[in-house]
């Protein structure tokens, strides 16, 4: 029985006497309900209605069923059992209202019944019942609540403890009971933390919050705890109230949701929100302690190419991996961070940034530039790296980023695969960058591009046999822009497919001129990039051009650099037998400056190999040069190929290259690239007859 407020209880009279009924019902309607019954069965049918009474006065002389009777019916039935009774009865024998009280009668009077001890033995028991049922609520509540529940006297020693708490912290209350609630403590809240909560349950008398506690069993949780103080009428603190709750799946949610706001989703480093929030601490920090700090912007050299020319899967692995490689080359301190596409950053500090950058940069160099192996691809990669150092270079996040990103644009520039420390003069770089892309995008359309030839000739007698076309760019303001600054730039914005398109059909072209012209010997070998082999459709194209220009496939040579080549072997092979199967002859170009497989090589369908141009260039004077020239030769001739050697521009060079057999020759020492009109010229020059 709780009281509702508002709604007056209800009491029920059985009396069979009228006048008795009157007077009751007199003294008690103004503070209650009242409901009437006549005789007993009456008496038990209201009793056990939905609207209960909390209260029943029984007469205990009734004809047919007297008030013992109905009291015992009542005590029996479980609706009813708990309904407090006062007998009110004539026989005010002590023996008789003994046997009441024994029947479970919370009371007796005797009639006539005096109003103001009616009144008050009814308030009383009303009270008292109201109190007990609100006891057994707390105590279900206590027993039953979700939250764990610990009551501590004044000296803060735990009394009593509920189910949840047992459950939660392990402890069976007669391990804890007596002892301090710091046997839960885990060492993990701080002693300040502590005596905040105090201060707070001092003065307030209330404080929540959260802390760290340990289980039986040694686990440490998070809890959300509050502490309420219960004090006597004199104020002094009879009681402190602790209710908390294990919180550890609430903080694991919002630490994943934190994570995820702050990380990478491939790659799983940090991103450019929590360099941001990083630096700013970093910087700080390094301040203080009067040290350095060091912001590495690394990018991958050609990675644009492999994405597009192998697919986002590879190139997701192929990020996956180097993040882990880069996390391998750095210190735990250290923070490695992916801002997006392959672009990351390694922030260090150290007394001396400019060093230990320095040598995380070429652990970096070494470990990036090791093969890959990503879904049963082999790859390469190398980084280009641009570093900034606090405060020296910059005093706010923006301004070491930029210089960072300037200084590993100076490293693209200068041949990747190389760091750079940021100095002022390179500001002008990015700029040029960004111009040269720009510029780039419409020298197609404004006509800017030519085309050089230059001439292959056979050892053996300096025949020319084919002419190696050479693209040129022209730009009105920055001049004769260089292929090898120029074509990697063309690769990472998309534009080379186009462009070697237009090369292809502009030199296929100018042999159909020459071959009019009564030039009938020499063909053509264009260069492929990588991303024109992944083209769609590239044999038809090609065939298509030749057939537009009235050539034989054999009129065309196609050269593939090695590392295009092995980029991915299996498509290279497929590619170049459907190419085999219209005539067109294969050469890979820069051959020894990329990693061929063997095993891949002779599954090629290739005629030529041509030798890089850096080997020949020290053949006389560098044993190893000399040595690596030889075993290519005789590893082609072995596989039934041609050795094309590049860059030969002294007569030793010819000389040497001709005694080891070299099958063609190409370099300054014969010709070097030429327009399109000096061409004639040269084929019929004595030399080249
Ligand atoms: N995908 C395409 N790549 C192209 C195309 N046109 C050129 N290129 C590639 O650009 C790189 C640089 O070429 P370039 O500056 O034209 O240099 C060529 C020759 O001028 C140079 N060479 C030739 N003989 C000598 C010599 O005796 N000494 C010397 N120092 N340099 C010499 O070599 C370059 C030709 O090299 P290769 O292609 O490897 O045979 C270069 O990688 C070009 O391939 C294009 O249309 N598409």
């Amino acid at each position: 029985m709780v009281d509702e407020p508002g709604k007056k209880l209800l009491i029920l009279l059985v009396d069979d006497v009228p006048e008795n009924i009157h007077v009751l019902a007199a003294a008690l309607k103004a503070d209650y309900r009242i409901k009437i019954a006549v005789n007993g069965p009456a008496a038990l049918d209201l009793a056990q209605r939905s609207d209960r009474p909390e209260l029943i006065l029984l007469d205990v002389m009734m004809p047919g069923m007297n008030g013992i009777e109905v009291m015992r019916e009542l005590r029996s039935r479980p609706a009813t059992k708990d309904i407090p009774v006062i007998f009110v009865s004539a026989d005010s024998s002590e023996q008789s209202q003994v046997a009441g009280l024994d029947l479970g009668a919370d009371d007796y009077l005797t009639k006539p019944v005096v109003v103001p001890v009616l009144m008050a033995r009814v308030r009383n028991i009303l009270q008292r019942k109201c109190a007990e049922a609100q006891l057994r609520l707390a105590a279900h509540v206590f027993d039953h609540s979700g939250e764990a529940i610990m009551i501590t006297d004044r000296n803060n020693r735990i009394l009593q403890v509920n189910p949840a708490f047992i459950r939660l912290t392990g402890y069976a209350a007669s391990e804890v009971r007596g002892k301090s609630p710091s046997i839960l403590a885990s060492g993990k809240t701080t002693p300040d933390e502590y005596r905040a909560m105090w201060h707070s349950i001092n003065e307030t008398g209330f404080w929540q919050g959260e802390i760290w506690d340990r289980h039986k069993d040694g686990c440490v949780y998070p809890k959300l705890l509050t502490i309420s103080v219960v004090r006597s009428v004199s104020g002094s603190v009879d009681y402190y109230i602790a209710s908390f709750a294990d919180i550890s799946a609430q903080k694991a949610t919002e630490e994943k949701i934190r994570h995820i706001a702050h990380h990478d989703p491939l790659t799983d480093l940090p991103n450019r929100l929590y360099l941001q929030i990083s630096l700013k601490q970093t910087m700080l920090l390094v301040r203080r302690k009067e040290e350095e700090a060091a912001v590495m912007f690394i990018d991958l050299d050609r990675f644009k190419v492999i994405n597009d020319s192998l697919g986002h899967q590879v190139g997701d692995g192929l990020l996956i991996e180097v993040a882990h490689r880069l996390k391998e080359s750095v210190r735990d301190s250290d923070l490695v961070v992916r801002l997006g596409g392959d672009e990351f950053v390694i922030v260090l500090t150290d007394k001396n940034a400019a060093h230990a950058s320095a040598h995380v940069a070429d652990k970096i160099l070494t470990a990036l530039s090791k093969p890959y192996l990503v879904n049963g691809i082999n790859l390469r990669t190398t980084p280009s790296i641009g570093i900034s150092l606090y405060p020296h270079d910059g005093e706010t996040i923006e301004l070491l980023m930029k210089n960072a990103d300037t200084a590993m644009y100076h490293a693209k520039a200068v041949g990747r695969n190389n760091y750079q420390f940021f100095r002022a003069e390179m500001k002008h770089l990015t700029n040029d960058r960004l111009l040269l892309e720009h510029s780039l995008h419409e020298a197609l359309e404004k006509g800017q591009f030519y085309l050089h030839y230059q001439p292959q000739v056979k050892s053996e007698n300096d025949h020319v046999i084919g002419l190696e076309v050479l693209l040129r760019w022209e730009h009105p303001v920055l001049g004769n822009v260089p292929p090898d600054q120029f074509i990697p730039v063309a690769e990472e914005i998309g534009l080379i497919g186009r462009l070697g398109e237009w090369v292809l059909n502009t030199a296929c072209s100018q042999l159909r001129d020459w071959r009019s012209q009564g030039f009938k010997d020499v063909r053509i070998a264009v260069n492929l990039s990588v991303q024109q082999l992944r083209q769609a459709h590239l044999v038809e194209r090609v065939a298509s051009v030749l057939r537009a220009n009235e050539l034989a496939g054999g009129d065309l040579e196609l050269e593939i650099t090695e590392s295009a080549a092995m980029l991915n072997p299996e498509v290279a092979i497929e590619i170049f037998n459907a190419l085999r199967n219209i005539g067109v002859e294969l050469a890979i170009d820069d051959f020894g400056t990329g990693y061929s497989s063997l095993s891949y090589l002779k599954l090629l369908p290739i005629q030529r190999l041509k030798l890089d141009r850096t080997f020949v260039k020290d053949i006389e004077t560098d044993p190893n040069d000399a040595a690596i020239c030889s075993a290519t030769i005789a590893l082609a001739h072995a596989l039934g190929i041609e050795v094309v050697a590049e860059g030969v521009e002294t007569e030793a060079q010819r000389d040497y290259l001709l005694h080891r057999e070299a099958d063609i020759m190409q370099g300054f020492l014969f010709a070097k690239p030429m327009p399109a009109e000096a061409v004639p010229v040269f084929l019929n020059s004595p030399r080249a007859v």
